[in-house]
């Protein structure tokens, strides 16, 4: 891969000009009181934001934060993530509270060299996820004017055709960051000859991305396990009654043509957590996968499934896991994702975690991040990269 790196653009020096930076600050936030609960993903870029500090740059930091639509939504405001950066950086981040607005240009002219601004969630301007080329492109224009040359190190967003990461680049002299040039080095080992048998995990809730990620992986792997959000549309292909569990109804049909066409590598639940409603105290069973009462909802897989999965992983010599096995964010619901993992961490495999929950719930559960291979920020990033796709914020480097 020929992409030009961060260092290639230390070299030519970085003193004094501005340096607009795309990071994954997409970071897990506290639904009752707005608290970061995870800050991974912000120590993740903190290799290259220190690199620009240190060599005198004026640093522009831009990312998303969760899904808004287009608009301004207070929920998914960055604020707190540019006071937890500056905490790290040990240096005041200073915020914009608008993306392109009058407050991004006063901050960004304010800068002075070595410091750091933090835009408003780029996700608060339509132009930025709009399938429009036009559209895009006119808001990659009014972002692009605040660097003089524009490093990613999103990695867990180059996935997307967004224009923060696909039209920018086309319009400043780019490269990679350290964590997007980590990510790629790290993954590429799982693209070419895997050791076998490779067992990939998947689960989560972003269950329409990722259903689309399984036919391509299923001719690579030996075995694909299934929990989390994503099982019960394959739960409901096999015929069985999912309450109002997540469900992909348009999927369906997909899913029951996967399961025909994957040869028995396909490993579903056999028991779940089914609960009353969303909620932490929320009335709980253990019930079979195909009779979940039809007023609950799936909201963790069950240990016999936790018992199947792990001898499956026991067996592995490469593995990759995306995406949470239950909702792990409270403690009834949390036994699948521990119990994954930790078969993951005894497995004499080299393993791979990615996704910004996964990772969450590696640190939430008090696992030892060194026991697997790689702890990847990007889910369905290097889900797609193993897919062996062509990333938009990858090919938008290489030019
Ligand atoms: N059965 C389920 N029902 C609803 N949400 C679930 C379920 N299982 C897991 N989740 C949720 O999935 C989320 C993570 O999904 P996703 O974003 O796809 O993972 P990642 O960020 O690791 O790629 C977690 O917040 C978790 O609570
Ligand atoms: O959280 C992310 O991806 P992940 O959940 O697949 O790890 C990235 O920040 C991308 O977010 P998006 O899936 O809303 O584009």
């Amino acid at each position: 891969m020929s992409i030009r790196n961060l260092d290639d653009l230390l070299a030519e020096g970085v003193s004094g000009r501005r340096v607009l930076v795309r990071a994954d600050l997409n970071v897990p936030l506290d639904k009752q009181t707005g608290e970061i609960t995870d800050d991974g993903r912000i120590r993740a870029v903190l290799p290259t934001l220190g690199a620009l500090v240190q060599a005198g740059a004026k640093v522009v930091v831009c990312s998303h934060l969760g899904r808004p639509k287009g608009e301004p939504a207070p929920q998914f405001s960055l604020r707190p993530v540019a006071g937890r950066l500056g905490e790290l950086l040990g240096a005041p981040v200073h915020f914009a509270t608008d993306t392109v607005g009058d407050s991004a240009r006063s901050t960004v002219e304010g800068l002075a060299d070595g410091q750091v601004a933090l835009l408003e969630n780029l996700r608060f301007n339509k132009g930025e996820t709009s399938k429009d080329e036009a559209e895009r492109g006119a808001f990659a224009d009014q972002l692009a004017a605040f660097g003089e040359a524009y490093v990613d190190d999103a990695f867990g967003a180059v996935h997307r055709k967004h224009a923060s990461v696909y039209d920018v680049p086309a319009r400043l002299p780019h490269a990679a960051g350290r964590l997007v040039l980590r990510e790629v080095e790290v993954l590429s080992k799982l693209t070419g000859e895997p050791e076998r048998p490779y067992v990939v995990v998947l689960g989560g809730s972003k269950v329409s991305d990722k259903l689309a990620v399984i036919e391509a992986l299923l001719p690579k792997v030996d075995r694909l396990l299934i929990g989390g959000g994503m099982c019960f549309t394959f739960l409901k292909a096999q015929g069985h009654e999912v309450g109002t569990s997540l469900l992909e109804e348009e999927m369906v049909e997909t899913c029951g043509n996967l399961l025909e066409r994957s040869a028995g590598k396909i490993m579903l639940p056999v028991d779940v957590v089914a609960a009353d409603a969303f909620a932490p105290d929320a009335a709980h069973d253990t019930v079979r996968a195909d009779g979940i009462p039809s007023h609950r909802l799936g909201l963790d897989i069950g240990p016999e499934t936790v018992a199947g999965f792990a001898a499956a992983l026991s067996q592995a010599k490469t593995i990759f896991w995306n995406g949470p096995m239950g909702v792990f964010e409270m403690a009834a619901f949390a036994n699948g994702t521990r119990g994954v993992a930790e078969a993951i961490t005894k497995a004499d495999a080299f393993s791979v975690v990615g996704g910004g929950d996964s990772a969450a719930a590696v640190r939430a559960l008090g696992l030892d991040e060194s026991s697997f291979g790689h702890i990847s920020t990007g889910g369905g990033a290097s889900l797609e990269y193993l897919e062996g796709k062509t990333l938009p914020g990858i090919a938008a480097l290489e030019n």
